[in-house]
């Protein structure tokens, strides 16, 4: 690959000539380091691509190099030179000290920043845009992780590695089934296939991005991937709220407003936002941005700890029972990651998805957390990380360690217990004595030595030995590094005895297991409660005749003409529906399955005093709700398995004997869409046949209840006309 771009000053692909110290990011397919260019003694970043892990061939990438290689823009990232090291690709950039607008964020800001600094933050990320977009690219991942800021305060929009140029495919989905980019950020045509998108994707992540930075958070980034495609599709596009926000001007929410229109055709060009007021008053970064940092230690200090609070996230999911939702859960909270999901992995992930009510329940987690790890003292974390030192070595810190994957390394790590418990005093010690910046203390806790080798040890993983990739990426810039090249290059950092000396050749994978959205095998693909069929979203081409029939979206389905069609001679509208927040149900992480409310009473656990015709209506009543209850929550699961299946998935059921086998018409000759209508129209008749027994059990339960207010009002005034006996005896 080589060298890129015309910059002035020459960079070797050598990896010897680059020593790598620090750690100062990572992210879904990366780490990055903080490195010295030998030859020039020169500090530079440099990216280390795990190319096992990036969803890219070869193809992808030597495109991105060739984006790269045309990009020249002050408020651009630029790659100087980029090759292939093992099964990584290095990328040599320039070093921005203060590292990226997230971590920044996240370490001292996690309420966002003031308007004046984002102000100039988005400012200059639309210069890069505007730029990027004249030259005919999408970049696909804006968001404050991908905004780096250098010592002065500058700012550089980076990462293309999802971007491509516009003319290509002009469509974000590598396969028919898979798309690229950061859910939270992505635009809503983007998640609806067919309509394809444009630049405007961009300025919509733009609209995201600024929300991103006045909030310390994206929308929407505390719920699980599914929802959140649900959310963008679904729900109104988010803002900047009236009452809560009221520290922003009118025309700070003016200017996200315009960026987040759901109709592409009608948002700006970032051209045009350009000269939005808001942009008017902006000041040069280097008077509201550089004063940010002002007092923060070390970038590589910030993210070790935040590599640590991570850590302690996920040891407190208990791995492995949720093992990779954790990791998922905990990638995504953290809002690093550029995701790389398929249509499969999100249906599996359907049946994860969790109402609000389990969402209070993760925050409630959350703040056990930080209770827990608050209740640890400095002392108590030091003492057991010295225990942690002498009794529970890990055979992970050699680069040839024998644990090869990240499902491996979690359990390894949930067998450990102390070693995640450690993890979490860790955090707890690092907590106490955070950054926040909340004007006062900005003090740093420098990481002790031990810490730095449980956590290198935690997260230290041997990338496979392999053959070198298979030829260049670029004309004339071969490389095919050898063993005894390897072998010089750590031979010359042991010499440097440096803390890093494994870093060149073994690249390190973080603790954060990003990287392509695999969930646990806990919903198969062809889940029946998979919600295949939501508005938008990820259809096939059967799915495509559904989307023209679209009549309404109610809450994960919608409701297409046919589904109508089926229905239309059935009272439908008098059946009671829930919303799932409503819903005495929750979804389990199996399959289709439900879990009732402990409250309720299962219908085979019925009172037998309830088929006695004499029971008053005080004990029949409870269990007759119960009933009603029960029915109409079964009449949704029904209708909700209708809504979710795809008729394929009908037939596939039936052929293997979960459902009855499907009626076949002679009109329908067989034919697979036909006979799942049929199978559909079935169950309805089956819904509406429920549903008259539901309304005669109204009827008794009505008449039950007139009874019963009759028989009070009796005895009330039996006793009335008791008491007036009394009285009258009395005055006898
Ligand atoms: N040139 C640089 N100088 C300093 N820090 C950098 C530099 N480039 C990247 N980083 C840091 O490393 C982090 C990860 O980098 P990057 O976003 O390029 O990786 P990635 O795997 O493509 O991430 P993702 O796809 O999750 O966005 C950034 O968020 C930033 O904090």
């Amino acid at each position: 690959m080589g060298r890129i771009g015309a910059n002035p000053r020459t960079y070797t692909a050598n990896p010897s000539d680059y020593k790598l110290l620090e750690e100062v990011g990572y992210g879904a397919s990366a780490t990055v380091y903080r490195a010295i260019y030998l030859p020039s003694n020169e500090v530079v970043a440099v990216k280390c691509l795990d190319l096992d892990r990036c969803n890219s061939n070869l193809d992808d990438i030597r495109r991105e190099a060739q984006t790269m290689s045309l990009i020249d823009h002050p408020n651009v990232i630029r790659a100087y030179c980029s090759f292939v090291v093992e099964r990584n690709l290095w990328v040599v950039m320039p070093f921005m000290a203060e590292g990226s607008c997230l971590h920044l964020m996240k370490i001292a800001y996690p309420d966002g920043f003031e308007e004046a600094a984002i102000g100039s933050i988005l400012k200059e990320t639309l210069k890069a845009l505007e730029y990027l977009h004249r030259q005919g690219h999408i970049h696909r991942d804006v968001k404050a992780g991908n905004i780096l800021l250098d010592t002065n305060g500058f700012v550089k929009l980076a990462d293309f590695g999802v971007s491509a140029c516009m003319f290509d495919a002009g469509d974000r989905r590598r396969s028919r089934n898979t798309f690229v980019g950061t859910p939270c950020w992505m635009a809503p045509e983007v998640l609806q296939p067919g309509g394809g998108y444009n630049s405007k994707a961009d300025i919509w992540s733009f609209g995201i991005t600024a929300l991103e930075l006045a909030h310390g958070h994206a929308p929407f980034s505390k719920y699980p991937p599914m929802k959140v495609l649900l959310m963008t599709i679904q729900n109104a596009p988010p803002g900047l709220d009236y009452d809560r926000d009221k520290r922003f001007s009118k025309s700070f929410k003016e200017l996200v407003a315009m960026c987040l229109v759901k109709d592409q055709t009608k948002r700006p060009t970032a051209d045009k936002l350009l000269k939005h007021s808001f942009f008017k008053q902006a000041k040069p970064p280097e008077l509201s941005v550089k004063k940010l940092f002002a007092d923060l230690p070390p970038l590589w200090n910030r993210v070790k700890a935040l590599q640590l609070k991570d850590a302690a996230q996920l040891a407190l999911k208990k791995m492995p029972s949720a093992e990779q939702e954790a990791l998922s859960q905990s990638e995504y909270q953290r809002g690093v990651s550029a995701w790389n999901f398929d249509v499969e992995d999100l249906k599996a992930q359907a049946s994860l998805v969790r109402d609000d009510d389990d969402l209070t329940e993760m925050r409630e987690e959350d703040e056990k957390l930080k209770s827990v790890v608050a209740d640890k003292d400095a002392s108590h974390c030091q003492s057991t990380l010295g225990k942690l030192n002498s009794n529970t070595e890990l055979p992970l810190g050699d680069s040839r360690g024998k644990i090869s994957d990240k499902v491996q390394e979690a359990e390894y790590l949930n067998k450990k217990g102390k070693v995640l418990e450690c993890d979490i005093l860790e955090s707890g010690c690092q907590e106490k004595t955070g950054w926040k910046k909340n004007g006062s203390s900005t003090e740093a806790t420098t990481s002790t030595s031990e810490k730095d080798v449980v956590l290198s040890k935690v997260r230290s993983q041997s990338v496979k030995s392999r053959q070198a990739l298979s030829g260049p990426l670029m004309p004339g810039s071969v490389l095919n590094h050898s063993l005894s090249e390897r072998g010089r290059t750590s031979e010359r950092r042991d010499n440097d005895n440096q803390p890093t000396t494994e870093m060149s050749s073994q690249v390190r994978r973080t603790p954060s297991f990003s990287g392509p959205l695999m969930l646990p095998n806990r919903a198969s693909a062809n889940s029946l409660s998979a919600p295949i069929k939501f508005s938008g979203g990820y259809r096939d081409s059967l799915d495509d005749k559904s989307k023209s029939n679209l009549v309404q979206i109610k809450g994960r389905f919608s409701v297409t003409s046919e589904n109508l069609d089926l229905v239309k001679d059935i009272p439908l509208s008098t059946v009671p529906r829930r919303s799932s927040q409503g819903s005495p149900l929750r979804k389990s992480a199996s399959v289709g399955e439900w879990i009732f409310d402990s409250k309720q009473v299962p219908l085979n656990q019925q009172p037998k005093e309830i088929n006695n015709s004499t029971v008053p209506a005080s004990v029949l009543m409870p269990h007759l709700q119960n009933l009603f209850q029960q029915t109409s929550i079964q009449q949704d699961i029904i209708m909700n398995l209708l809504s979710s299946l795809q008729p394929t998935e009908v037939v596939d059921a039936a052929q293997n004997g979960k459902l009855p086998p499907l009626p076949r018409s002679p009109e329908n000759n067989g034919s697979v869409e036909t006979a799942a209508s049929e199978r559909e129209r079935l169950l309805l008749i089956k819904i509406s046949e429920l549903q008259a027994r539901m309304n005669n059990l109204t009827d008794e339960l009505t008449a039950e209840k007139l009874k019963f207010i009759q028989l009070q009002q009796q005895l009330i005034s039996v006793s009335i006309q008791e008491e007036n006996g009394d009285r009258e005896e009395g005055v006898a």
